[in-house]
């Protein structure tokens, strides 16, 4: 089932020419807003024109279909990261690269210098674990079967470097330092890789929708390489056609969180395997509020 919803042609050229001139989707959709359009309406209709530009169709003329079903809301990007080629993130100025608009990612660096990387590793070290998959059905976290990644987790502003790295990413990130969960380091020796997926949570099992209950939807991360991977190891995006080298202190960033549960599963990812050397790098995971860890929620 979905509901049509018409709209003027005039409304549609002025769609076409705004996008003809480069203008984002998301400053269309709050123009209409600002014009008294509901957002859902203005969203559904702008996403059909950004849609058929994408697939090389005609634009829709005077209708759109709006699907009923809340998880096929249209998706539009709100960039977070700042314009321009070098970004200011408190005591470093990280250089843009590449970017990209829809969906957004960049890359980026130096994030972190060699000192840091090898510091974070050390800490790393002795805590990894087993990295888990949750199994949909049950919702518990098994440990994959296929050749993987050993992974552990830093609380927020644990130690000196941490609280210092935590501020720089989410500076970074263009979100507040309390909506950070705490780093994850992950380690894949070689002939490990992760498989593809999303950074946000399926709400398939209670502890997802839990967390997105208590701190909103994951909206973006942020993966910094800690060392140099001699092959194998990109980060890979098989909807975007992007690969990024692993190079020490460097880092890949991507969105896919409209800040209102929203999101975009064009984001999907993965890390290829290493063929040579081995692969550390250190993720950062914003929400859409403040991070509220399980353990926090219980008061522990
Ligand atoms: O290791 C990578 O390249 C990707 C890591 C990743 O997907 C994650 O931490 O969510
Ligand atoms: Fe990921």
């Amino acid at each position: 089932m979905s509901t049509v919803l018409r709209f003027l042609p005039e409304l549609g050229h002025w769609i076409t020419h705004n996008l003809d001139a480069g203008a984002p989707p998301d400053g269309l959709v709050d123009a209409m807003v600002g014009q008294g359009m509901a957002a859902g309406a203005a969203r559904a209709i702008v996403a059909a024109f950004v849609d058929a530009r994408q697939r090389g169709v005609a634009p829709p003329v005077d209708s759109v279909a709006l699907p009923d079903d809340e998880s096929a809301r249209p998706f539009i990007a709100r960039p977070r990261l700042a314009p321009g080629h070098r970004i200011a993130a408190v005591d470093r100025e990280v250089t843009v690269h590449a970017r990209g608009r829809d969906p957004v990612w960049a890359a980026l660096g130096p994030v972190l210098d060699a000192d840091e990387c090898r510091a974070l590793i050390d800490m790393a070290r002795p805590r990894l674990r087993p990295s888990t998959l949750v199994d949909p059905m049950s919702g518990r976290d098994v440990v994959s079967e296929h050749r993987t990644s050993w992974g552990m987790f830093f609380r927020l502003g644990e130690n000196d470097l941490v609280a210092r790295l935590d501020r720089r990413l989410s500076a970074l990130m263009n979100l507040p330092l309390e909506n950070g969960e705490g780093l994850q380091v992950l380690h894949y020796p070689a002939g490990a890789g992760s498989e593809p997926h999303h950074d946000y949570l399926a709400p398939t099992n209670a502890a997802n929708r839990e967390s997105v209950a208590r701190s909103g939807q994951r909206v973006s991360t942020l993966v910094t390489y800690l060392n140099d991977v001699p092959a194998g190891g990109q980060t890979v995006f098989p909807h975007l056609g992007l690969a990024f080298s692993p190079v020490q202190g460097h880092a890949c960033y991507f969105e896919y969180g409209d800040g209102q549960g929203g999101v975009d599963p064009r984001c999907l990812h993965a890390s290829s395997p290493v063929e040579q050397g081995e692969k550390w790098v250190v993720t950062k995971w914003m929400r859409e509020r403040r991070f509220v860890s399980a353990g926090e929620a219980l008061g522990g």
